[in-house]
């Protein structure tokens, strides 16, 4: 049984799939602590979170059977990716389900801004019929400046030009010919500094982006400018907005996030006559909530049930064409990174993956992650490494990872060889998905074989003469080890030579040193595939 913690508040109807699910069981336990996390955590497969809980390091290193980390929205800077990735845990956002909402509440925080709603409200109950305090200003034929045009951004623009807007975008992404698509005027920050008369921010908080809007870009700013905020808090200098706007720079600013949430009382944004503030309600619809929790709690199921998921933060996305193609590739890559590793004697300095025919033409990145992991896995343990880590855990022990394209594939349509180097030897198993017939191992070092990749193998080193391989059967039977399926692989006749036999259940290890001493025998290794 899965066991879940969803540690801030969540749609319910959302995560139903994951309350409905048998192997699943969910407890919700909203606005615990660091240190009340950190005391419960370690008995939980996946944590669901928002922005609220705050995942560092600590929670992570107790959670010690935690696979996945969903988070229920799209910004992941309140959870540790770095200390993610290292532990191998999988964090997985919802990026698509709350872009309207919060190009919805964008737009709401332009016109408040431009019209001064909040503010005549909060005047009006009061009693006081002011009409002369709040003249406004029309977007039509207005300039507005977005900053970060990815999937907010874009919404945002494309609902400004009904209102009458001209936009100028920036974004590194942007190509012109995307933004002549969609009637976007490319420009740089100082661009739209210097002549937009509204500004909003769309971008994620990076080094890069953090005060990308500060004193310096206030002073060139056109004057008059009302900014609006709903992506991150940092984006904009806090105090130089405030600085801004008290020289009349800034007409009024329009802000849903802060530099640290919940603001402290006496934040300048609070009280100010021209600062209208939403405590971080991008997000918050009905149908954000319920769109971004049933993404995050299908995904976090496929990954507690280790089936094909998307929307891997800590890993490079792979679009889905490649992923199909990929996919059933997966477990070969694996089985074979993990044969390798048995085979190989010392250490592993290089792991050398080939992939050659139909593979050779896709990205194939994603896959040798599974390779890698299944290398580690034999050495590190299954439970420690996954396709998260296990590129960052090759690197941490100076592992080299080569791979290799090659369009010649041996007769066969895909190909994939795994080499691994070390200071003395180079150890070679090598596979291919067959129509209809499946995974197949073809070849263990210099020999040609054909074994299905699964199950306990005995790899029997010896010279091609008669009479050994029923001299190995012979003495398997006679210790209760059923032999299910046997090839021999050999370049010349007489020569060098592989037996490989697949058997119903493992080998004692004195049964394996009995086979080795036969006569004209090398060596007996048992090979164990999941
Ligand atoms: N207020 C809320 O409740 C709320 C809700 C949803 C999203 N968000 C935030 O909104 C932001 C945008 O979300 P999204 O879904 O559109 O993300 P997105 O990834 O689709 O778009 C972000 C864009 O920013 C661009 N970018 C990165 N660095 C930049 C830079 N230096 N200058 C200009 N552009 C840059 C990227 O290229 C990308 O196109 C994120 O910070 C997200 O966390 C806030
Ligand atoms: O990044 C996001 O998705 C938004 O900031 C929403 O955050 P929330 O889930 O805490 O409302």
């Amino acid at each position: 049984m899965f066991k879940v913690l969803v540690s801030d508040p969540i749609s319910d109807l959302g995560i139903q799939q994951l309350v409905d699910a048998e192997d699943v069981l969910v407890d919700k336990k909203p606005g615990l602590s660091e240190d009340e996390l950190v005391a419960i955590i370690g008995e939980y497969d996946a944590l669901l979170v928002r922005s609220q809980t705050r995942v560092t390091p600590r929670i992570m290193e107790a959670g010690a059977n935690l696979k996945v980390i969903g988070r229920a929205g799209v910004g992941v800077d309140n959870i540790d990716l770095p200390a993610a990735t290292q532990r191998g845990i999988i964090v997985i956002n919802a990026p698509d389900g709350n872009t309207i909402t919060t190009c919805e509440h964008t737009f709401a925080m332009i016109m408040a801004v431009a019209r001064h709603i909040p503010q005549a409200y909060a005047k009006t109950i009061n009693g006081q019929w002011d009409r002369k305090s709040f003249l406004g200003v029309e977007l039509r034929n207005k300039v507005l400046g977005v900053l970060g045009m990815g999937r907010i951004g874009s919404e945002v623009a494309k609902r400004a030009k009904a209102f009458g807007m001209e936009i100028m975008g920036y974004d590194p992404f942007l190509t012109e010919e995307r933004a002549e698509k969609m009637g976007v005027k490319l420009s740089s920050v100082e661009d739209i500094v210097r002549h937009a008369d509204f500004m909003t921010v769309h971008t994620p908080l990076t080094p890069e982006t953090r005060h990308m809007i500060g004193k310096a870009q206030f002073e060139i700013m056109k004057p008059g400018m009302r900014i609006v905020n709903c992506a991150r808090g940092g984006i904009i200098d806090e105090l130089a907005l405030v600085e801004a706007v008290d020289q009349n720079i800034v007409a009024g600013a329009a802000f849903d996030v802060f530099e640290v949430e919940p603001p402290a009382e006496d934040h300048p944004f609070l009280k100010h006559p021209k600062i209208i503030v939403t405590p971080h309600l991008g997000a918050s619809t009905v149908e954000a909530q319920e769109n971004v929790a049933i993404d995050v709690s299908e995904q976090v199921l496929h990954i507690l049930r280790n089936e094909p998921f998307s929307n891997a933060v800590n890993m490079p996305p792979v679009p889905t064409e490649v992923l199909n193609k990929l996919q059933p590739y997966f477990s070969l890559g694996e089985k074979l990174g993990s044969f390798a590793a048995q085979l190989a004697e010392g250490a592993v300095e290089e792991i050398v993956v080939n992939y050659s025919g139909d593979l050779a033409e896709v990205d194939t990145q994603s896959l040798t992650r599974y390779v890698v992991k299944g290398v580690l896995s034999h050495h590190l343990g299954s439970e420690q490494v996954n396709v998260v880590n296990s590129m960052h855990l090759a690197k941490t022990r100076d592992v080299n990872i080569i791979v290799q394209k090659s369009h010649t594939s041996k007769g066969f349509t895909n190909r994939i060889s795994v080499s691994l180097r070390g200071k003395n030897e180079e150890r070679l198993v090598a596979g291919t998905l067959l129509n209809g017939y499946g995974a197949r191992i073809v070849q263990i070092d210099k020999f040609p074989v054909d074994v299905a990749p699964e199950g306990n193998l005995i790899l029997v080193s010896h010279s091609d003469k008669p009479g050994i391989i029923g001299r190995v059967g012979t003495l398997l039977g006679g210790n209760d080890v059923n032999i299910a399926t046997m090839q021999v692989g050999r370049k010349v006749v007489g020569g060098a030579a592989v037996m490989v036999l697949s058997v119903d259940k493992a080998v004692p290890r004195e049964v394996l040193q009995e086979i080795a001493k036969l006569p004209d025998l090398n060596n007996a290794k048992e090979i164990v595939l999941y």
